[in-house]
């Protein structure tokens, strides 16, 4: 675990546009596709603004997907899809078809079992094999969560599965699907990005005292891990 603590949230974005340059170019140069999966909440804004002045010619070989989602409409404003469609999209050269999404024509079931397929198919694997994504951009709640996994959820007990589905949700909405800790852990780089006061505490715990909370679980089993934050959110942090 790497943690960098930067002035501000200006400094956040600045560290996490070069993480991200960094990890494309190794990718396009070895893969030719450059493959990360995207977080709700304030996440979108700190890469909404890092995204915005990557001047790179090799975006359109960047593949978008979802680390977890809001099983609604990408028309509502839950929709963590939506928010990147109107705050990012529109500031970049990317195009919607960029980005992998989600079959909301089903279940909440259906749903995760189809997006499980739609990752798989994009990777050209089989089923039971996990796939290795190049960055996953992850955010943490209050709580110690992170994609829609939450303390003390029966998901994180789950090792077959690759995406699942959550209808109890204590962070609303209460239907969404999400990446388990198989994937996640099987990535070549997860970066957490905080900003403020208000995660400093959770921070410490999970990240200072190791308590075992969801964002805690993130431990690429051969990947780096990085937690960028500012310094009101990592004051506890020596
Ligand atoms: O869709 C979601 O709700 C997110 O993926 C979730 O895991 C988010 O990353 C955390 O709740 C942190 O959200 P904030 O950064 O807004 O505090």
């Amino acid at each position: 675990m790497n943690i960098i603590v930067v002035k501000n949230e200006a400094e956040v974005v600045e560290k996490l546009k070069q993480e991200i340059e960094q990890r494309s170019e190794e990718a396009l140069k070895t893969r030719g596709v450059f493959r990360l999966g995207l977080s709700g909440g304030s996440l979108v804004s700190y890469l909404s603004s890092a995204l915005e002045s990557i001047k790179s010619s090799d975006l359109d070989k960047w593949q978008f997907f979802f680390c977890d989602e809001r099983f609604v409409p990408d028309t509502d404003g839950d929709s963590t899809y939506g928010v990147y469609k109107t705050a990012l999209i529109p500031k970049t050269t990317l195009k919607e078809k960029q980005f992998v999404w989600i079959d909301l024509s089903g279940s909440v079931e259906n749903c995760a079992e189809d997006y499980e397929k739609k990752i798989l198919k994009e990777f050209s694997m089989e089923k039971a094999s996990v796939p290795r994504f190049d960055l996953l951009l992850l955010g943490m709640g209050p709580d110690g969560h992170t994609c829609s996994l939450f303390p003390g959820h029966a998901l994180l007990e789950e090792h077959h599965k690759l995406i699942a589905s959550i209808d109890d949700s204590p962070k609303p909405p209460p239907k969404r699907i999400t990446m388990t800790l198989p994937l996640i852990n099987n990535a070549s780089c997860c970066i957490f990005a905080m900003c403020g006061e208000g995660k400093a505490d959770m921070v410490k715990r999970v990240f200072v005292d190791k308590e075992s909370l969801p964002a805690g679980m993130v431990k690429p089993t051969n990947g780096d891990l990085l937690c960028i934050l500012d310094e009101a959110a990592g004051k506890y942090v020596k």
